[in-house]
């Protein structure tokens, strides 16, 4: 997706020969001859980048005034500043003021492609530092070779280049924002912004202006809402079923009409915006109940698809464990360790009702908590006990964190070992009552105690 970029010159020839210009790289461009037309230009839509003048005849604000109004409502559009003979210390000035860089006139194409390439690539590094230093480490791939993650990629790679809208279903920790990063990254938006919204951690009241901004009678309050932030990229409305009715009908006249009206105002908006939506609950039950709009179901949902929870794709376990002891031990320092045959059993047995995330807290805790050499390996009993309370459960309370490691045959000679010793024990040593108790004929019984090796 095209990059927006807004020239602003007062010579009209200026002005149309750099759109040209831009417009032949791809970049699409938009013009205005003054400050006033060149801030209402900006209201209609935030743009990425502005190439502006840094003498503007007959404008209410020059180039330096109009950098500082920008600047301060919109810090992180980027600003070139176009500068004509001799008032390079002026095109100084703006960059302290914040502007990237400068060109000046008169200039060859290559020297404009080159620096407007270079600031639109700045925006988007910038964009991930933001990211990495907000959120949790997050993947960077699906990690899993199971059938289910095998078909999950295809399908990823078949939706990706197409800009249709998705709707991803699956619970809760499964990688629905992963998968969404995925299909961002695979498409021709790529180079263009992510932005996520969870309308779980949003108040009802909050939705509508994280959604489409603010647009106060003077500069001040005024915000940039998440579609407008998104465009040119994709947004990825998560858990879409906790959205308020209101916000619903909201959303679906936006992608009726494609475009919308900020909170408290009256421009237009216009965006490009690829929407990715997520839901963790059965949508068709949510319509049945009223709670959500069937209409905008059917617009979201053009490529549905299901992401398997953790407990469907077990075999994938022992590889995403690896894969986040690595990423865990890379950012905090802790040592790697070996997990035992046991300790893995019982792992790949739990159930994961959190699903990756979970397990993924899990291995941060056990690197942390696990006691011992960093050379000894973990097993069963070093589990925490959520975990491993799901061990089947032996007599007398031992050995339970063994009898995963072992085949059926010796588990259950172990397990019975155990359970007639136990028996016994508790009837004082009396074969009969115990042969009446776990009903067996008392000459049965003995020749099983015989082959055991108990009394
Ligand atoms: N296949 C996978 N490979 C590697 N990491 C994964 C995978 N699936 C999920 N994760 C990781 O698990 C965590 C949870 O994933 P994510 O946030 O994508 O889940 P979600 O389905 O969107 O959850 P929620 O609905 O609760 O927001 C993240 O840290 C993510 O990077």
């Amino acid at each position: 997706m095209a990059s927006d970029i807004l020239i602003v010159d007062d010579e009209a020839d200026i002005r149309d020969l750099v759109a040209g210009i831009l417009e032949d790289e791809g970049y699409n461009a938009r013009t205005a001859g003054d400050s006033d037309s060149a801030l209402a230009a900006i209201e209609q839509r935030r743009p990425h980048l502005v190439l502006l003048d840094i003498w503007l005849e007959g404008s209410r604000l020059d180039g330096l005034q109009l950098l500082d109004v920008i600047k301060q409502h919109h810090p992180d559009v980027q600003v070139v500043m176009i500068s004509g003979h001799g008032n390079i210390e002026t095109a100084v000035t703006a960059i302290h003021k914040g502007a990237y860089d400068f060109i000046e006139k008169p200039f060859k194409a290559d020297r404009l492609v080159l620096v407007v390439e270079r600031a639109i690539e700045t925006l988007r590094l910038k964009r991930e530092v933001k990211e990495l230093k907000t959120f949790a480490p997050i993947a960077q791939h699906l990690v899993g070779s199971s059938p289910a993650m095998n078909q999950l990629r295809t399908s990823i790679d078949r939706v990706a280049p197409t800009n249709s809208r998705i709707l991803l279903v699956g619970p809760s920790g499964a990688g629905k924002e992963l998968t969404a990063r995925m299909i961002h990254s695979q498409s021709t938006r790529a180079n263009g912004p992510f932005v996520a919204t969870n309308a779980v951690m949003i108040t009802p009241e909050r939705m509508e202006t994280e959604l489409f901004g603010v647009e106060g009678g003077d500069q001040r309050g005024r915000t940039v809402g998440a579609l407008e932030e998104a465009h040119g990229g994709t947004l990825f409305l998560d858990e879409i079923a906790d959205m308020p009715r209101e916000t619903q009908s909201k959303i679906l006249r936006v992608l009726v009409d494609q475009n919308f009206v900020r909170v408290g105002g009256t421009t237009r908006v216009h965006v490009d915006v690829r929407i990715i939506s997520s839901t963790s609950r059965n949508l068709e039950a949510e319509i049945a109940a009223g709670r959500f709009r069937e209409d905008l179901y059917h617009r979201l949902s053009v490529v549905p698809i299901r992401l398997p929870s953790l407990a469907e794709r077990r075999e994938d376990i022992p590889e995403l464990i690896a894969y986040f002891m690595e990423q865990i031990s890379q950012t905090t320092g802790l040592p790697k360790r070996t997990i035992g045959e046991d300790a893995m059993a019982v792992l790949q047995a739990h159930d994961w009702p959190g699903n990756v995330r979970q397990l993924r807290n899990n291995v941060e805790r056990l690197l942390i908590l696990a006691g011992g050499d960093s050379d000894a390996t973990i097993n069963a009993s070093m589990l925490p006990q959520d975990v491993g309370a799901l061990m089947p459960a032996m007599p007398n309370g031992h050995g339970s964190d063994q009898i995963l490691r072992l085949p059926l045959r010796d588990a259950r000679e172990m397990f019975e070992r155990e359970y007639l010793a136990a028996q016994i024990s508790r009837f004082s040593g009396n074969i009969s009552r115990t042969a009446e108790f776990v009903g067996m004929e008392r000459s049965a019984l003995h020749r099983k105690l015989k082959t055991l090796g108990i009394g």
